[in-house]
Protein backbone atom coordinates (compact mmCIF):
# COMPACT_ATOMS: atom_id res chain seq x y z
CA UNK A 1 0.00 0.00 0.00
CA UNK A 2 2.41 2.38 0.33
CA UNK A 3 4.30 1.87 -2.51
CA UNK A 4 1.08 2.16 -4.19
CA UNK A 5 0.96 5.68 -2.19
CA UNK A 6 4.32 6.65 -3.17
CA UNK A 7 3.74 5.84 -7.21
CA UNK A 8 0.67 7.94 -7.37
CA UNK A 9 2.25 11.05 -5.50
CA UNK A 10 5.61 10.36 -7.67
CA UNK A 11 3.93 9.60 -10.99
CA UNK A 12 0.10 11.78 -10.35
CA UNK A 13 -1.23 8.74 -11.68
CA UNK A 14 -3.98 7.58 -10.01
CA UNK A 15 -4.63 3.95 -8.50
CA UNK A 16 -7.50 1.20 -8.69
CA UNK A 17 -8.02 -1.35 -7.31
CA UNK A 18 -9.01 -4.39 -9.98
CA UNK A 19 -12.11 -5.81 -7.43
CA UNK A 20 -11.67 -9.19 -10.10
CA UNK A 21 -8.34 -10.23 -8.54
CA UNK A 22 -9.15 -9.43 -4.76
CA UNK A 23 -12.32 -8.41 -3.49
CA UNK A 24 -12.33 -9.08 0.42
CA UNK A 25 -13.81 -5.77 1.36
CA UNK A 26 -13.75 -6.35 4.99
CA UNK A 27 -9.83 -4.61 4.67
CA UNK A 28 -10.94 -2.25 2.17
CA UNK A 29 -11.21 0.46 4.70
CA UNK A 30 -7.36 0.55 5.31
CA UNK A 31 -6.69 -0.03 1.35
CA UNK A 32 -8.65 3.05 0.52
CA UNK A 33 -6.43 4.91 2.34
CA UNK A 34 -3.76 4.31 0.22
CA UNK A 35 -5.96 4.26 -3.51
CA UNK A 36 -8.22 6.28 -5.26
CA UNK A 37 -11.14 4.03 -5.89
CA UNK A 38 -11.60 0.84 -7.84
CA UNK A 39 -12.27 -0.61 -11.20
CA UNK A 40 -14.95 -3.36 -11.91
CA UNK A 41 -15.74 -5.59 -14.38
CA UNK A 42 -19.32 -6.46 -13.85
CA UNK A 43 -22.77 -5.32 -12.57
CA UNK A 44 -22.37 -6.85 -8.79
CA UNK A 45 -18.37 -5.78 -8.57
CA UNK A 46 -18.95 -2.21 -9.42
CA UNK A 47 -21.50 -2.24 -7.06
CA UNK A 48 -19.16 -3.56 -4.47
CA UNK A 49 -16.60 -1.35 -5.32
CA UNK A 50 -18.78 1.82 -5.41
CA UNK A 51 -20.41 0.60 -1.73
CA UNK A 52 -18.00 -1.24 -0.12
CA UNK A 53 -14.36 0.86 -1.40
CA UNK A 54 -15.51 4.34 -2.36
CA UNK A 55 -13.18 6.85 -3.58
CA UNK A 56 -13.45 6.38 -7.75
CA UNK A 57 -15.40 3.22 -9.36
CA UNK A 58 -15.09 2.78 -12.91
CA UNK A 59 -17.47 0.18 -14.67
CA UNK A 60 -15.78 -1.95 -17.30
CA UNK A 61 -17.19 -5.02 -18.46
CA UNK A 62 -16.87 -7.03 -21.67
CA UNK A 63 -20.43 -6.69 -22.05
CA UNK A 64 -22.55 -4.95 -20.04
CA UNK A 65 -26.62 -6.66 -20.55
CA UNK A 66 -29.51 -4.06 -21.37
CA UNK A 67 -31.15 -5.07 -18.07
CA UNK A 68 -28.01 -3.75 -15.92
CA UNK A 69 -26.83 -0.66 -17.57
CA UNK A 70 -28.86 1.93 -15.54
CA UNK A 71 -27.57 0.52 -12.36
CA UNK A 72 -24.52 0.26 -13.51
CA UNK A 73 -24.14 3.83 -14.52
CA UNK A 74 -26.09 4.40 -10.93
CA UNK A 75 -22.53 2.82 -9.48
CA UNK A 76 -20.05 4.17 -11.01
CA UNK A 77 -18.39 7.39 -11.85
CA UNK A 78 -17.37 6.10 -15.45
CA UNK A 79 -18.03 3.80 -17.42
CA UNK A 80 -15.62 2.22 -20.22
CA UNK A 81 -17.30 0.12 -22.84
CA UNK A 82 -15.25 -2.59 -24.62
CA UNK A 83 -16.75 -2.23 -27.85
CA UNK A 84 -17.96 0.25 -30.47
CA UNK A 85 -21.29 -2.05 -30.70
CA UNK A 86 -21.71 -1.52 -26.88
CA UNK A 87 -20.46 1.99 -27.15
CA UNK A 88 -23.55 2.20 -29.87
CA UNK A 89 -25.66 0.44 -27.20
CA UNK A 90 -25.30 1.83 -24.06
CA UNK A 91 -23.17 5.46 -24.80
CA UNK A 92 -26.39 7.78 -24.89
CA UNK A 93 -27.76 6.16 -21.81
CA UNK A 94 -24.27 7.37 -20.30
CA UNK A 95 -24.11 10.51 -21.59
CA UNK A 96 -27.97 10.93 -20.29
CA UNK A 97 -25.97 10.52 -16.73
CA UNK A 98 -23.15 12.53 -17.25
CA UNK A 99 -20.88 9.77 -17.33
CA UNK A 100 -17.64 9.92 -18.88
CA UNK A 101 -17.46 7.15 -21.50
CA UNK A 102 -14.10 5.45 -22.30
CA UNK A 103 -13.35 2.60 -24.75
CA UNK A 104 -11.11 -0.31 -23.97
CA UNK A 105 -8.82 -0.45 -26.62
CA UNK A 106 -6.64 -3.34 -27.78
CA UNK A 107 -2.73 -2.47 -29.08
CA UNK A 108 -2.05 -6.06 -30.26
CA UNK A 109 1.01 -6.12 -27.84
CA UNK A 110 1.33 -7.91 -24.67
CA UNK A 111 3.98 -8.85 -22.86
CA UNK A 112 1.82 -12.17 -21.15
CA UNK A 113 3.48 -15.11 -20.67
CA UNK A 114 0.10 -17.11 -21.10
CA UNK A 115 -1.72 -16.97 -23.89
CA UNK A 116 -4.53 -17.60 -21.95
CA UNK A 117 -4.29 -14.49 -20.33
CA UNK A 118 -3.27 -13.04 -23.04
CA UNK A 119 -5.53 -9.78 -23.99
CA UNK A 120 -3.17 -9.46 -27.47
CA UNK A 121 -4.21 -12.54 -28.52
CA UNK A 122 -5.20 -13.56 -31.86
CA UNK A 123 -9.03 -12.90 -32.63
CA UNK A 124 -9.17 -11.30 -28.80
CA UNK A 125 -12.31 -10.19 -27.97
CA UNK A 126 -10.75 -7.42 -25.09
CA UNK A 127 -11.06 -4.16 -26.77
CA UNK A 128 -11.10 -2.23 -30.23
CA UNK A 129 -7.83 -2.23 -32.45
CA UNK A 130 -8.54 -0.16 -35.30
CA UNK A 131 -7.37 3.65 -34.84
CA UNK A 132 -9.69 4.77 -37.59
CA UNK A 133 -12.90 2.88 -36.06
CA UNK A 134 -11.92 4.51 -32.92
CA UNK A 135 -11.59 7.83 -34.57
CA UNK A 136 -14.78 7.90 -35.86
CA UNK A 137 -16.44 8.26 -32.43
CA UNK A 138 -13.95 9.62 -30.58
CA UNK A 139 -16.24 12.77 -29.64
CA UNK A 140 -18.18 10.62 -27.63
CA UNK A 141 -15.57 9.48 -25.48
CA UNK A 142 -13.48 10.79 -22.55
CA UNK A 143 -10.94 8.32 -22.10
CA UNK A 144 -9.17 5.09 -23.13
CA UNK A 145 -8.32 1.79 -21.38
CA UNK A 146 -5.36 -0.12 -22.58
CA UNK A 147 -4.86 -3.74 -20.17
CA UNK A 148 -1.75 -5.73 -21.99
CA UNK A 149 0.88 -6.04 -18.51
CA UNK A 150 0.44 -9.52 -17.01
CA UNK A 151 2.94 -10.24 -14.43
CA UNK A 152 5.23 -7.39 -15.48
CA UNK A 153 8.35 -7.14 -13.47
CA UNK A 154 10.05 -5.61 -16.31
CA UNK A 155 10.07 -1.44 -16.41
CA UNK A 156 11.65 -1.65 -19.55
CA UNK A 157 9.21 -4.14 -21.36
CA UNK A 158 6.11 -1.88 -20.17
CA UNK A 159 8.00 1.24 -21.56
CA UNK A 160 8.47 -0.03 -24.57
CA UNK A 161 4.79 -1.33 -25.21
CA UNK A 162 3.43 1.77 -23.81
CA UNK A 163 5.47 3.23 -27.05
CA UNK A 164 4.09 0.76 -29.30
CA UNK A 165 0.67 2.52 -28.06
CA UNK A 166 1.76 5.54 -28.43
CA UNK A 167 3.03 5.12 -31.91
CA UNK A 168 -0.23 3.41 -33.08
CA UNK A 169 -2.98 5.48 -30.82
CA UNK A 170 -0.73 8.87 -29.60
CA UNK A 171 -2.78 10.73 -32.34
CA UNK A 172 -6.15 10.36 -30.53
CA UNK A 173 -4.64 10.36 -26.96
CA UNK A 174 -4.06 14.00 -28.09
CA UNK A 175 -7.64 14.47 -29.22
CA UNK A 176 -9.16 17.55 -27.17
CA UNK A 177 -11.74 15.43 -25.59
CA UNK A 178 -9.67 13.08 -24.07
CA UNK A 179 -8.60 13.43 -20.48
CA UNK A 180 -7.84 10.21 -19.01
CA UNK A 181 -6.04 7.51 -19.96
CA UNK A 182 -6.05 3.86 -17.82
CA UNK A 183 -3.15 1.56 -18.13
CA UNK A 184 -4.77 -1.05 -16.94
CA UNK A 185 -3.20 -3.63 -14.02
CA UNK A 186 -0.68 -6.25 -14.77
CA UNK A 187 2.42 -4.03 -13.34
CA UNK A 188 4.34 -5.52 -11.06
CA UNK A 189 6.07 -2.13 -9.29
CA UNK A 190 5.42 -3.65 -5.72
CA UNK A 191 7.98 -6.39 -6.65
CA UNK A 192 11.01 -5.77 -4.30
CA UNK A 193 13.65 -4.23 -6.85
CA UNK A 194 11.35 -2.92 -9.50
CA UNK A 195 12.45 0.88 -10.69
CA UNK A 196 9.63 2.59 -8.93
CA UNK A 197 10.53 5.87 -9.62
CA UNK A 198 11.47 5.17 -13.37
CA UNK A 199 7.79 4.20 -13.68
CA UNK A 200 6.66 7.10 -12.01
CA UNK A 201 8.59 9.42 -14.42
CA UNK A 202 7.05 7.64 -17.69
CA UNK A 203 3.35 7.91 -16.16
CA UNK A 204 4.29 11.83 -15.37
CA UNK A 205 5.45 12.30 -19.06
CA UNK A 206 3.12 10.26 -20.48
CA UNK A 207 -0.01 12.44 -18.66
CA UNK A 208 2.06 15.68 -19.24
CA UNK A 209 2.73 15.02 -22.80
CA UNK A 210 -1.48 14.28 -23.86
CA UNK A 211 -2.71 16.01 -20.47
CA UNK A 212 -4.86 13.26 -19.27
CA UNK A 213 -4.95 11.65 -16.20
CA UNK A 214 -3.17 8.20 -15.90
CA UNK A 215 -5.01 5.60 -14.45
CA UNK A 216 -3.51 2.23 -13.11
CA UNK A 217 -5.77 -0.96 -12.24
CA UNK A 218 -3.47 -2.70 -9.83
CA UNK A 219 -4.67 -6.44 -8.67
CA UNK A 220 -1.78 -8.37 -7.95
CA UNK A 221 0.25 -5.56 -6.69
CA UNK A 222 -2.38 -4.45 -4.53
CA UNK A 223 -2.08 -7.70 -2.73
CA UNK A 224 0.96 -9.19 -3.15
CA UNK A 225 2.27 -11.47 -0.24
CA UNK A 226 -0.40 -10.21 1.63
CA UNK A 227 -2.43 -13.54 2.82
CA UNK A 228 -2.01 -16.80 3.20
CA UNK A 229 -3.80 -19.97 2.43
CA UNK A 230 -3.93 -21.81 6.35
CA UNK A 231 -4.33 -25.95 5.72
CA UNK A 232 -4.10 -28.65 8.27
CA UNK A 233 -2.34 -32.09 7.35
CA UNK A 234 -5.61 -34.95 7.44
CA UNK A 235 -3.60 -37.80 6.37
CA UNK A 236 -0.34 -38.94 5.38
CA UNK A 237 0.16 -41.85 2.82
CA UNK A 238 3.23 -42.87 0.44
CA UNK A 239 3.18 -43.86 -3.32
CA UNK A 240 6.58 -43.70 -4.57
CA UNK A 241 7.01 -40.18 -2.72
CA UNK A 242 5.11 -39.00 0.65
CA UNK A 243 1.82 -37.92 0.09
CA UNK A 244 0.11 -35.33 2.55
CA UNK A 245 -3.35 -34.95 2.30
CA UNK A 246 -4.87 -31.36 3.66
CA UNK A 247 -8.17 -30.07 4.42
CA UNK A 248 -8.01 -27.49 1.27
CA UNK A 249 -8.15 -28.22 -2.30
CA UNK A 250 -6.08 -26.49 -5.31
CA UNK A 251 -9.46 -26.57 -7.52
CA UNK A 252 -11.78 -24.72 -4.71
CA UNK A 253 -9.46 -22.62 -2.91
CA UNK A 254 -6.58 -21.84 -5.03
CA UNK A 255 -7.64 -22.38 -8.66
CA UNK A 256 -5.33 -20.48 -10.64
CA UNK A 257 -2.65 -22.90 -9.35
CA UNK A 258 -4.41 -25.27 -12.34
CA UNK A 259 -5.32 -22.68 -14.93
CA UNK A 260 -1.98 -21.66 -15.30
CA UNK A 261 0.13 -25.44 -14.21
CA UNK A 262 1.98 -23.45 -11.24
CA UNK A 263 2.74 -24.78 -7.78
CA UNK A 264 1.92 -22.94 -4.79
CA UNK A 265 4.73 -21.37 -2.73
CA UNK A 266 5.45 -23.01 1.12
CA UNK A 267 8.38 -21.56 2.75
CA UNK A 268 11.13 -21.86 3.33
CA UNK A 269 10.91 -25.09 1.56
CA UNK A 270 14.11 -26.79 3.09
CA UNK A 271 15.00 -30.13 5.20
CA UNK A 272 15.07 -33.87 4.43
CA UNK A 273 12.08 -34.47 4.39
CA UNK A 274 10.06 -33.91 0.82
CA UNK A 275 6.36 -34.12 0.67
CA UNK A 276 3.49 -34.16 -2.35
CA UNK A 277 1.07 -31.67 -0.74
CA UNK A 278 -2.21 -32.50 -1.65
CA UNK A 279 -5.62 -31.20 -1.91
CA UNK A 280 -8.56 -33.70 -0.81
CA UNK A 281 -10.85 -33.34 -3.68
CA UNK A 282 -11.49 -36.63 -5.96
CA UNK A 283 -9.40 -34.60 -8.59
CA UNK A 284 -6.13 -36.61 -9.26
CA UNK A 285 -4.07 -33.24 -10.10
CA UNK A 286 -5.60 -31.18 -6.86
CA UNK A 287 -1.76 -31.10 -5.99
CA UNK A 288 -0.37 -27.80 -4.09
CA UNK A 289 3.45 -29.03 -5.33
CA UNK A 290 6.15 -30.77 -4.16
CA UNK A 291 7.61 -29.65 -1.00
CA UNK A 292 11.02 -30.12 1.38
CA UNK A 293 10.11 -29.93 5.54
CA UNK A 294 12.66 -30.07 7.93
CA UNK A 295 10.88 -32.64 9.83
CA UNK A 296 8.18 -35.46 9.04
CA UNK A 297 5.23 -34.04 8.87
CA UNK A 298 2.28 -35.23 11.18
CA UNK A 299 -1.34 -35.51 10.71
CA UNK A 300 -2.98 -32.13 12.14
CA UNK A 301 0.46 -30.27 11.25
CA UNK A 302 -0.24 -26.43 10.02
CA UNK A 303 1.18 -25.50 6.76
CA UNK A 304 0.80 -22.02 5.05
CA UNK A 305 0.74 -21.68 2.12
CA UNK A 306 1.91 -18.06 0.68
CA UNK A 307 0.33 -15.45 -1.62
CA UNK A 308 -2.81 -16.75 -1.63
CA UNK A 309 -5.06 -13.46 -1.78
CA UNK A 310 -5.09 -12.74 -5.65
CA UNK A 311 -7.60 -14.42 -8.01
CA UNK A 312 -8.04 -17.17 -4.95
CA UNK A 313 -11.63 -15.62 -2.54
CA UNK A 314 -12.38 -14.47 -6.03
CA UNK A 315 -12.89 -17.49 -7.68
CA UNK A 316 -13.28 -19.81 -5.03
CA UNK A 317 -15.55 -22.54 -5.26
CA UNK A 318 -17.58 -25.71 -3.68
CA UNK A 319 -15.97 -27.98 -5.71
CA UNK A 320 -16.83 -31.86 -4.00
CA UNK A 321 -18.29 -29.86 -1.29
CA UNK A 322 -14.88 -29.25 0.20
CA UNK A 323 -14.95 -27.14 3.51
CA UNK A 324 -14.14 -23.41 2.49
CA UNK A 325 -11.94 -21.83 4.03
CA UNK A 326 -12.64 -18.65 6.78
CA UNK A 327 -11.63 -15.37 6.35
CA UNK A 328 -9.41 -14.24 8.97
CA UNK A 329 -7.80 -10.89 9.01
CA UNK A 330 -4.53 -10.14 10.87
CA UNK A 331 -4.91 -6.56 11.99
CA UNK A 332 -1.63 -4.00 12.13
CA UNK A 333 -2.17 -4.08 16.12
CA UNK A 334 -0.97 -8.23 15.68
CA UNK A 335 -5.03 -9.12 16.30
CA UNK A 336 -6.62 -11.71 14.38
CA UNK A 337 -10.26 -10.97 13.23
CA UNK A 338 -12.82 -13.68 12.00
CA UNK A 339 -14.47 -11.46 9.50
CA UNK A 340 -16.03 -14.30 7.79
CA UNK A 341 -16.74 -18.53 7.84
CA UNK A 342 -18.62 -20.57 5.34
CA UNK A 343 -21.27 -23.48 6.48
CA UNK A 344 -23.05 -26.35 4.86
CA UNK A 345 -26.06 -23.80 5.00
CA UNK A 346 -23.76 -21.53 2.24
CA UNK A 347 -22.60 -25.01 0.28
CA UNK A 348 -26.71 -25.71 0.08
CA UNK A 349 -27.65 -22.75 -0.91
CA UNK A 350 -25.16 -22.11 -3.54
CA UNK A 351 -26.07 -24.93 -5.24
CA UNK A 352 -30.29 -24.17 -6.39
C1 LIG B 1 -8.85 -4.65 -17.36
C2 LIG B 1 -8.00 -5.22 -16.26
N1 LIG B 1 -7.49 -4.38 -15.31
C3 LIG B 1 -6.73 -4.84 -14.29
C4 LIG B 1 -6.45 -6.18 -14.17
C5 LIG B 1 -5.63 -6.64 -13.00
O1 LIG B 1 -4.48 -7.26 -13.42
P1 LIG B 1 -3.39 -7.71 -12.33
O2 LIG B 1 -4.13 -8.47 -11.26
O3 LIG B 1 -2.47 -8.58 -13.11
O4 LIG B 1 -2.78 -6.47 -11.80
C6 LIG B 1 -6.94 -7.09 -15.14
C7 LIG B 1 -6.64 -8.53 -15.10
O5 LIG B 1 -7.12 -9.27 -15.96
C8 LIG B 1 -7.73 -6.60 -16.19
O6 LIG B 1 -8.26 -7.45 -17.13
N1 LIG C 1 -0.07 -16.45 -11.95
C1 LIG C 1 -0.96 -16.38 -13.09
C2 LIG C 1 -1.98 -15.27 -12.85
C3 LIG C 1 -2.33 -14.57 -14.16
N2 LIG C 1 -3.13 -13.43 -13.85
C4 LIG C 1 -3.84 -12.88 -14.96
C5 LIG C 1 -4.62 -11.74 -14.45
C6 LIG C 1 -5.36 -11.03 -15.52
N3 LIG C 1 -5.80 -9.77 -14.94
C7 LIG C 1 -6.51 -11.88 -15.96
O1 LIG C 1 -7.42 -12.08 -15.16
O2 LIG C 1 -6.45 -12.33 -17.09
Amino acid sequence: MQRIARLRELSGAKALLALKCFSTWSVFPLMCQYMDGSTSSSLHEVKLGFQKFGGETHAYSVAFAAHEIDEVLANSDKVIFNSLGQLARFGTAAHATHKPVGLRVNPGTSNSPYLLADPARPHSRLGEADPDKIAAVIDQLSGFMFHNNCENRSFESFDHMLGQIEARFGHLLQSEGIAWVSLGGGIHFCDEGYPLEQLAARLRAFADQYQVQVYLEPGEASITNSATLEVSVLDINVNGKQLAIVDSSTEAHMLDLLIYNLPARIEPNTGEHAYLVCGKTCLAGDIFGEFRFEAPLQVGDRISIQDAAGYTMVKKNWFNGVGMPSIVVARLDGTEELVQSFGFDDYVNSLS
